[in-house]
């Protein structure tokens, strides 16, 4: 028997004292998880009652009756978004130039800021909250994330994206700059588009785009590139970015001098993790020389990792677009004698491409994530799965996760330009071994492989995730005017808001093995646990 996939995750969720109690099945939790989770546990015996958990490197006691403010309190603290009157306590804000009546830059009537006396003008108010957590009056109730063990209703919320009355940039002072890194993903020039178009509305004139990421501020031979609505107008009819992206990059502290050299003072910053670790640490470094600037990230991954998201864009348009590939599988293995069609999406760490895209489709057999060990050999394995299929139904149809099985392959520790660990390949690993299996036990088996990855990225984004990248382009611009940096929109519990970015980052948000959207899909795939 072969060894077990390890799962890039601890799977196990459920803590028992008293009653059955679920936890929070965040994996790989973060130094300051919001919930008790199993790793994070130092409670006294689980069948014993619990009386203090640690959470992060605060101990919570939970007899003390204070706990829930102070927890409150602490919540506050950390998701607190950082202002530019935090390092320039005098700096006087001024009446918005942008209002819901206001369209384009130049309606004369506007000018100099809107009426404030006006009754309705669709400002956001800064106290305005949303909630990150539904309530879940049970411990036992399924996916319960709770903080104690009775799984009280704690109040746990973030800041409300969205324009403000006051704004802390001239917008005749602004020069705006935006950039794209990491890998392509559906919805880029839309978000693009939609950065470009509000800043002229608020009045901006100096927009430029940083060419081929990071490496843009410091590459020679790179120059930026002036944007405006005229440019973007029709960007987000083709895939791909604009701007162009790329891996690795100058240090930051280059990267700031550059912005300096430059008069930038307002940078929207496009990228997943990495992006956003960089985008954080230029915004620190820009507060460290008391630099006036905004620093705001738009999360871009179609992997759908960032945290406490509901999802990022490019997402759907990546599981939509995987529908092609898994019905040209689905229908070469069902066209064939025997046949088995694979497919291979995305996911480096989180599996959300490929469980969401077998979902949709109803005609996957079996799915296959990082976060969900499994052995290929053996009489639980995934081969003898497919022999069954084969002789059952006559064909079968795999959709992978890039980052699935890796340890089935040998590794090279090689990494990227940013330093992500290079992924062996496990689509193609497993239709070798499905061809030399099925022709040691002297079956036949017609083998296809499908691999539409990059096909998939560099589609333009569908019409949701074009509404979902307009909304997240308005807000990031939004929140730059009202004066906060290091922070990144996104979409939470159907709310936008602003996050600072090291709370989203911490980790990769990963497909939960005991949620119901896992269960969800292994009841349409009807595959069994091959463990
Ligand atoms: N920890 C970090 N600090 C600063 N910059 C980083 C960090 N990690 C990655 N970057 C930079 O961010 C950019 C994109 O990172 P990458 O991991 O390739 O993509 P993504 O942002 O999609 O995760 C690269 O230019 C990389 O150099
Ligand atoms: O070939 P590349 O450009 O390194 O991209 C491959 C990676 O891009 C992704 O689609 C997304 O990665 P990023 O979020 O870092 O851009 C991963 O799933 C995949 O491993
Ligand atoms: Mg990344």
């Amino acid at each position: 028997m072969d060894s077990v996939a390890h799962a890039a995750v601890i799977s196990s969720s459920k803590l028992s004292y008293g009653g059955r109690v679920s936890f929070n099945k965040d994996k790989n939790p973060p130094l300051r998880s919001s919930v008790v989770s199993l790793r994070n546990w130092r409670g006294p015996s689980r069948n014993l009652g619990v009386l203090a958990a640690q959470i992060g490197n605060k101990e919570i006691d939970f007899s003390d009756p204070d706990w829930k403010t102070n927890y409150q309190r602490d919540f506050e603290r950390r998701f607190n978004i950082p202002h530019i009157t935090d390092i320039f306590p005098d700096a006087d804000p001024i009446p918005s130039t942008f209002c819901l009546k206001m369209r384009t830059p130049i309606m004369e009537d506007f000018a100099g800021g809107y009426p404030s006396d006006e009754e309705w003008h669709g400002y956001i108010n800064n106290n305005d909250r949303c909630f990150l957590r539904s309530h879940y009056s049970s411990p036992t109730s399924a996916g319960a994330e709770c903080i104690d063990p009775n799984c009280t209703w704690v109040e746990q919320w973030v800041h409300r994206a969205g324009p403000r009355e006051k704004i802390y940039f001239k917008p005749e002072e602004v020069k705006a700059a935006i950039v794209t890194c990491g890998g392509l993903c559906p919805g880029l020039n839309d978000v693009i588009r939609q950065i470009v178009i509000t800043l002229e509305i608020y009045g901006v004139k100096k927009i430029v785009g940083i060419p081929f990421g990071y490496r843009g501020f410091s590459d020679e031979g790179l120059s930026e590139m002036p944007l405006s609505r005229k440019v973007v107008q029709n960007v987000h009819l083709s895939g791909g970015s604009l701007l162009g992206v790329s891996r690795g990059g100058p240090s930051v502290s280059d990267i700031v001098d550059s912005m300096e050299e430059r008069g930038i003072n307002m940078l929207f910053v496009l990228g997943g993790n990495g992006t956003h670790a960089g985008a954080n640490a230029i915004h620190d470094e820009c507060r460290r020389r008391r630099m006036r600037v905004a620093v705001v990230g738009v999360p871009k991954t179609i992997d759908n990792d960032i945290l406490m998201m509901d999802k990022t864009f490019g997402f759907d348009t990546a599981v939509e677009e995987a529908q092609r590939a898994i019905n040209s599988a689905y229908i070469e293995a069902h066209s064939a004698y025997h046949g088995i069609g694979i497919v291979k999406l995305m996911g480096r760490n989180s599996g959300f491409i490929a469980m969401h895209a077998s979902l949709a489709s109803g005609q996957i057999d079996i799915c296959l994530i990082p976060e969900v060990p499994f052995h290929l050999h053996g009489p639980l394995g995934v081969l003898r799965h497919l022999k069954f299929l084969i002789e059952t139904k006559g064909s079968a149809v795999l959709c992978v996760a890039e980052g699935a099985g890796q340890n089935f392959l040998g590794r090279t520790n090689a990494t990227d330009a940013s330093g992500n660990t290079v992924l062996g390949d496990f689509g193609v690993h497993i239709q070798q071994e499905t061809k030399k299996y099925f022709k040691e036990i002297g079956i036949h088996a017609d083998v296809k492989y499908i691999d539409p990855t990059y096909m998939i990225r560099a589609c333009r984004a569908n019409a949701s995730d074009g509404i979902l990248c307009t909304v997240l382009g308005q807000n990031a611009v939004h929140g730059a005017f009202a004066g906060y940096s290091g922070i990144t929109v996104g979409i939470c519990n159907t709310h936008y808001v602003y996050f600072p970015i090291p709370e989203v980052i911490s980790y990769p948000r990963a497909v939960d093995p005991n949620s119901r959207m896992w269960h969800r899909c292994l009841t349409s795939t009807g595959q069994p646990d091959f463990v």
